[in-house]
């Protein structure tokens, strides 16, 4: 579960990134958050895994207050940045070997699931190469793979499946549907409307900082009073704010 309180940044300007922000993600759920470019999506995503401190306001992941106790936090969340342009001089292998040591994932699971995982997204040929030789599709799949080395309760994912091809986007989408379905939480941003409207159970729509709507798409489509796609919605929305 995630629940943000009245949480605002601004970065030293007049305005606001994000601005009095309240959301609550239940578990069971994928929350999908939308917005065009610089609406406050990653400003968001970065305040909810500790990386930004907010002005004002909290944000509790799994019932932990991530400016609190931010370990305690950080050990229930799995987050993929939107850029995975990290660790670059690691071998894939020694980069899935750092995570299971960062999170303690005992050495015979950790294997057993890197095969796992490996094998799902294509990338067991390469594991004992430099992540600075990948693709950057191969970037964020190794990402992945680290993150969920853990089996966090809640996955914070930034624009996760730009970039992937068809067959790694489809397994990725399943395996969100998956953890949800295990009462977990799933939360992501994306720029893909379609996506967002067959795999969220809800979604978050913000521009300019402003949260404009939250619900699913019926409740969308109750709001408008119109059986428009999520794309027609997503454009009234954000043009005339
Ligand atoms: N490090 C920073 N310093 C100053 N301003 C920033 C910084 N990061 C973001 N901003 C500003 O904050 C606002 C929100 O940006 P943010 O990156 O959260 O948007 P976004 O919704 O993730 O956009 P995109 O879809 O383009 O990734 C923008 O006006 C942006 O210019």
């Amino acid at each position: 579960m995630i629940e943000i309180h009245n949480v605002s940044k601004s970065y030293g300007g007049a305005s606001y990134a994000v601005r009095d922000l309240n959301l609550t993600i239940p578990s069971g759920q994928i929350f999908g958050f939308l917005g065009p470019n610089g609406a406050g999506k990653s400003t968001t995503i970065k305040m909810m895994t500790g990386i930004h401190a907010p002005d004002r306001g909290a944000i509790f992941i799994n019932g932990k207050n991530i400016q609190e106790e931010p370990l305690a936090a950080k050990k229930t969340f799995g987050y993929v940045p939107d850029s995975p342009d990290l660790f670059l001089r690691l071998k894939g292998m020694e980069y899935l070997n750092f995570m299971g040591d960062m999170y303690e994932v005992p050495s015979k699971l950790r294997l057993n699931r890197i095969e796992m995982l490996a094998k799902q997204f294509d990338l067991s040929d390469v594991l004992g190469d430099q992540i600075q030789t990948y693709s950057h599709g191969m970037r964020q799949k190794i990402i992945m793979i680290g993150v969920l080395l853990h089996e966090p309760d809640v996955w914070i994912l930034d624009e996760p499946l730009t970039g992937l091809d068809p067959k790694s986007a489809y397994i990725l989408k399943q395996m969100m549907r998956e953890h949800a379905d295990k009462e977990k939480t799933v939360f992501f941003s994306t720029h893909v409307l379609e996506v967002a409207e067959k795999l969220c159970d809800r979604v978050g729509i913000i521009n300019k900082g402003n949260l404009q709507f939250c619900g699913n798409l019926q409740e969308m489509r109750d709001h408008f009073k119109s059986d428009a796609s999520l794309e027609k919605m997503f454009l009234e929305m954000t043009d005339h704010a």
